[in-house]
């Protein structure tokens, strides 16, 4: 039997599932008739001294409310012993059943009726009305059960829905941040990167710039190496190391090549009346004054104190002299002033040509000394050549 009626009750709960009518919604109950339908199992007569207040609410009261009236009433006549009265208040009750919501219905609050009146009908001997109230009672006690599961799963599915929902925000806000992060880590990157790039820019800047230096000093320190400070000609180093590549061209090329040299007369003098300062600024000058009287290819040179030298290339000793002598003079007339005074400067130079000596470049400067000694012997002031006699 109770196999049957589980098997019965559970087809009846799926028909009620799947046929799916439209069902009214449950109705809102006084919490006065809760509780008085409560104290009338717990304390009939009680109930029954509150009953009457009630009963002249029950125009306004709805269908739900007056079904627990009935139920109140059922009560209240169970405890007096009037069972008739029982039976009749519980069919008033189940008459209102269509207009009410079946969920309601289910509840152990409304389906108690059932259980009532299978109690009654069973202390009547009426087996078969008290098996069909028993029936239905259970049918909505475990239609009830089968509701309030649905409803801990409609409740468990929305909270697993909330936590999922939550979760997955979590999870995407996580995203967001490691995306955020990596954003940040790739521009930080970047900017390291740049700063590297510029860094080595810098310092490839400033090693170009120290090497450009290095390069410019060693350039200039070349240059000091060649060249006399005071005068700014070159030096005597120098004029031999070009005097001989000038020499052997001369001499493959069959052309002619001549060399002066030049030597200021009683220099000494100029030291001593004007002091070592001046007499320097008076070399300077006479420097200067010679290159002037030069062409433009001819290469002068210090080679010692107060001595110069000049190599005068396609020069014969004829254009070599008059060259000679137009240093002279121009020396000579010059009119140099050192500390507000002026300094008359005579020089004596020695002339020597390829011409006359072409046993090698100190063969050509030996002859020409020997002939700035010459001109010096012979007084100072004059341009002396072995082969030419001197003015
Ligand atoms: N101020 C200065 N004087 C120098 C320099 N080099 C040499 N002298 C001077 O030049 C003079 C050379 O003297 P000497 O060799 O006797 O020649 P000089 O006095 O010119 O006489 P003569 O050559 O015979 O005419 C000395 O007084 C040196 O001190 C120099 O670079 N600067």
């Amino acid at each position: 039997v109770e196999f049957f009626e589980q098997q019965d009750i559970d087809n009846n709960l799926e028909l009620s599932i799947s046929a799916a009518p439209v069902k009214p919604e449950p109705l809102t109950i006084n919490v006065e008739i809760l509780s008085l339908k409560v104290l009338s199992e717990q304390d009939p007569k009680a109930a029954q001294e509150k009953l009457p207040a009630l009963l002249t609410l029950a125009t306004s009261l709805n269908h739900a409310e007056q079904y627990l009236l009935y139920l109140i009433r059922a009560n209240i006549a169970e405890s007096e012993g009037q069972k008739h009265k029982v039976i009749n208040w519980l069919n008033q009750a189940i008459k209102l059943e269509p207009s009410l919501a079946k969920k309601q219905l289910d509840s152990p609050l409304f389906a108690s009726a059932y259980l009532t009146l299978a109690d009654i009908y069973q202390q009547q001997g009426d087996h078969k009305k008290a098996y069909d109230s028993k029936k239905q009672y259970i049918k909505k006690y475990f239609a009830h059960l089968k509701q309030q599961k649905a409803l801990r799963v409609k409740r468990l599915n929305e909270k697993y829905n909330v936590e999922k929902q939550h979760e997955e925000n979590e999870l995407l806000s996580q995203s967001n941040q490691i995306k955020q992060y990596a954003l940040i880590r790739a521009a930080s990157e970047k900017q390291l990167q740049n700063r590297s790039i510029t860094i080595f820019i810098a310092v490839a800047v400033v090693l170009f710039l120290l090497i450009l230096r290095q390069f410019k000093i060693r350039k200039a320190l070349k240059q000091l190496a060649k060249t006399d400070p005071l005068t700014g000609l070159p030096n005597r180093g120098t004029f031999f190391t070009l005097g001989d590549s000038y020499y052997n061209q001369a001499l493959q090329s069959n052309r002619t090549l001549s060399v002066l040299m030049l030597d200021i007369d009683d220099f000494a003098a100029v030291n001593d009346s004007f002091g070592h300062d001046a007499a320097d600024q008076v070399l300077a000058k006479i420097a200067n004054i010679a290159s002037e009287a030069m062409r433009s290819r001819d290469f002068l040179a210090r080679i010692d104190g107060e001595e110069f030298a000049a190599i005068l290339p396609d020069a014969d000793l004829e254009q070599a002299r008059a060259i000679a002598e137009h240093i002279r003079e121009k020396i000579k007339l010059a009119a140099i002033n050192v500390n507000q005074q002026t300094v008359n400067i005579c020089v004596s130079i020695g002339l020597a040509s390829v011409d006359e000596a072409n046993q090698g470049f100190d063969n050509l400067l030996q002859v020409a000394e020997s002939a700035l000694q010459q001109a010096k012997s012979q007084g100072g002031d004059q341009v002396y050549s072995k082969t030419m006699a001197a003015h």
